[in-house]
């Protein structure tokens, strides 16, 4: 199998990056695309109380497992399987099912920390920043935290102005320099999608031709 090619998809917290995604892969039409959360990648807290686990600050690097994350995209890209961690949002922690995943041709890695480690990034064939407006990403972030993550109106302001925003200014919004395309996403993103689905579409012809 040739190296299939990685897309790297970063961004704020509802800033629509698994929109983008969803949007990239649907236009595509390419059943040969994985799609990996980094969200899946946060430490495993089950030795943690409840109340120690809401208190944790999950838009700093250190919340997550960069280490596996890098390894399994590494085995993803060398053709191999990998064992997935999945999460469990209501929980705040790793949920105990983990997921066998096979290497695709087309692989895209999402999370609003996605571009900060550098050994990562620079597995990268494509690097993407998706942007919105700070009130759309609050709003879109409320509505979507109550309905699927299991969250109280109080604690998602609360995390919203303690760690989320803060840490967007400190970790997230910088890695926006590293990207080669920046998506604005307040409204809509038609075209920046399919300028994207066309270079996907070249690389997989190219990749036929050669087979
Ligand atoms: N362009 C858009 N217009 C309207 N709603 C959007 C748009 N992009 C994303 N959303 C909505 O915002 C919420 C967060 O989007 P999502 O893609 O999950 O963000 P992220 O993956 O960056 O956290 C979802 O409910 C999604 O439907
Ligand atoms: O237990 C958790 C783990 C993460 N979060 C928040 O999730 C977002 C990242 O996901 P997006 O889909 O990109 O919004 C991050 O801002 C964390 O604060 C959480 O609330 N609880």
């Amino acid at each position: 199998m040739d190296k299939p090619y990685l897309i790297i998809v970063a961004g704020g917290s509802a800033s629509g990056k698994s929109t983008v995604v969803q949007s990239i892969i649907k236009n595509a039409g390419l059943d040969d695309v994985l799609d990996i959360n980094q969200d899946d990648y946060y430490n495993d807290q089950s030795h943690m109380t409840m109340e120690e686990r809401i208190k944790v600050n999950y838009d700093h690097p250190n919340a997550l497992d960069n280490q596996l994350l890098f390894q399994h995209i590494k085995d993803l890209l060398a053709g191999k399987s990998i064992s997935k961690p999945t999460y469990d949002y209501k929980n705040y922690t790793r949920a105990k099912e983990v997921e066998i995943v096979h290497s695709k041709p087309v692989i895209i890695v999402e999370g609003i920390l996605a571009l900060t480690d550098k050994k990562l990034r620079d597995l990268a064939d494509l690097k993407i920043f998706v942007e919105s407006d700070n009130d759309i990403r609050f709003i879109r972030r409320l509505k979507r935290d109550m309905v699927s993550r299991g969250r109280s109106l109080e604690s998602v302001i609360e995390q919203y102005l303690s760690t989320v925003k803060p840490m967007h200014y400190q970790f997230v919004k910088p890695t926006k320099r590293y990207a080669d395309i920046i998506i604005p996403n307040d409204d809509g993103h038609s075209v920046a999608v399919e300028l994207i689905v066309g270079m996907l579409k070249q690389f997989m012809e190219k990749k036929n031709k050669w087979h």
